[in-house]
């Protein structure tokens, strides 16, 4: 059994992603390494705790841990305060305390939520993020994001809380929906197109690997994603610049979800389309050109991702788009693509135009 370690430097905050194959049975050692004691939550959801919690479980009992499992309803519909209240329901039944911890086990919906309830029970206590989805792996395990949704933005309610470390096990993913794996390409598919070149094309080559879940093509993406992102978070934890381009996409991409009702799109499908719409964005702009355009969109395209931005009145879009977090009085600071592997980032104040671009008037 292969295992690598990511490390992601941060100072007094720092910790390790752990990645391999069947690894799941390690977490118990894993948290005793870390210096954690006594109980632990395990928030999971009604489709990921029957697959995996047992062994979770097991593991952390074997260790010395007394786990107990709050289990969430399952989907992005969930993701707000009524089910963040469930979470603190279960910590204060189960008379957790300052001793504590949490583990969040299941996807981005999980891991967003557990964090934030962990970053807010009792002023804060550690969690573990073990992430099940590709998405998850790749992107929202690591770098410390957590909160909920608002019915009128996406992430709108939130804390930057780092977990002390994160377990990535790749055969967990033998589990997850063929769609739901596909939504996970596309957060991988962002980091090739504004920050890493070489890796776009390993994506291009190996697009049919990835496709099969071929487990050392899968394992590379996963590998060097979380490397991409452990290095922009390294250099801004808190979003005051450069950590601003992993929303490449996303700003489309969460104006969608949020319109659809948070159902209609996953978030990983949303972002493919967003980043579309972006190429042609920054394309206008200048900073790209047709050719990055097209591998963008092609790539997409062969990754089984839509590319449709889904029709609604320009004023819907603005409404929900004058909520973006990036938005100042200067104007909404777009990510803009500058050639695959680079970004540029531009604040805009005409909203309206950049619509436009898209065929939204
Ligand atoms: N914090 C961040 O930096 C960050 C980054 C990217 C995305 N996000 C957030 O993450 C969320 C999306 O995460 P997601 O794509 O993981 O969705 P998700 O958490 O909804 O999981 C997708 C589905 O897969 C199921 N599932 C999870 N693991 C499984 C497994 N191993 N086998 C079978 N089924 C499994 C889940 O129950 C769910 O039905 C969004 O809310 C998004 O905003 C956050
Ligand atoms: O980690 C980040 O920074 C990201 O922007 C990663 C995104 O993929 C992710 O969807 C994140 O939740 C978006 O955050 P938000 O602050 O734009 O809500
Ligand atoms: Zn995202």
């Amino acid at each position: 059994m292969t295992v690598e370690t990511i490390d992601v430097a941060l100072g007094d905050r720092s910790y390790k992603i752990t990645l391999g194959a069947n690894i799941l049975d390690t977490i118990g050692e894993l948290c005793q390494s870390l210096g954690l004691s006594g109980t632990v939550a395990v928030v999971s959801n009604s489709t990921v705790a029957p697959l995996y919690y047992d062994r979770v479980r097991v593991s952390l009992q074997a260790a010395g841990f007394r786990p107990l499992l709050i289990e969430l309803p399952d989907g992005e519909s969930y993701k707000n305060s009524a089910t963040l209240n469930l979470i603190y329901d279960g910590l204060i039944e189960g008379g957790l305390d300052r001793g504590s911890f949490l583990i969040a086990l299941g996807g981005g919906v999980i891991g967003d939520m557990a964090g934030y309830a962990a970053a807010t029970y009792l002023r804060g206590i550690p969690f573990v993020q073990v992430p099940t989805t590709l998405l998850s792996q790749v992107d929202s395990s690591v770098g410390g994001k957590t909160g909920i949704n608002h019915e009128r933005g996406k992430n709108l309610i939130g804390a930057f809380y780092q977990p002390k470390a994160v377990l990535i096990d790749v055969a967990t993913l033998d589990t997850l929906p063929e769609r739901e794996y596909l939504s996970g390409l596309g957060e991988i598919i962002k980091y090739g197109a504004v920050l890493d070149g070489e890796f776009f094309t390993f994506l291009e080559e190996n697009a049919g690997p990835l496709l099969d879940r071929d487990k050392a093509a899968l394992i590379r993406a996963v590998a060097c994603s979380c490397a991409i992102k452990a290095r922009v978070v390294s250099e801004d934890e808190r979003e005051g610049g450069v950590r601003a381009v992993l929303n490449y996409g996303h700003t489309l991409g969460h104006a969608v979800e949020t319109l659809t009702g948070y159902g209609a799109f996953l978030h990983g499908e949303a972002v493919a389309i967003g980043m579309i719409q972006a190429a042609r964005i920054s394309r206008e702009f200048g900073f790209c050109n047709d050719d990055d355009c097209a591998r963008i969109e092609a790539l997409v395209t062969r990754l089984g991702l839509p590319r449709q931005l889904p029709v609604y009145p320009a004023d819907s879009y603005l409404e929900v788009l004058s909520h973006d977090k990036k938005v100042r009085q200067s104007g909404l600071l777009f990510i803009c693509n500058a050639g695959i592997g680079h970004y540029k980032m531009e604040r805009v104040r005409d909203i309206g135009a950049l619509l436009r671009v898209c065929g939204i008037q």
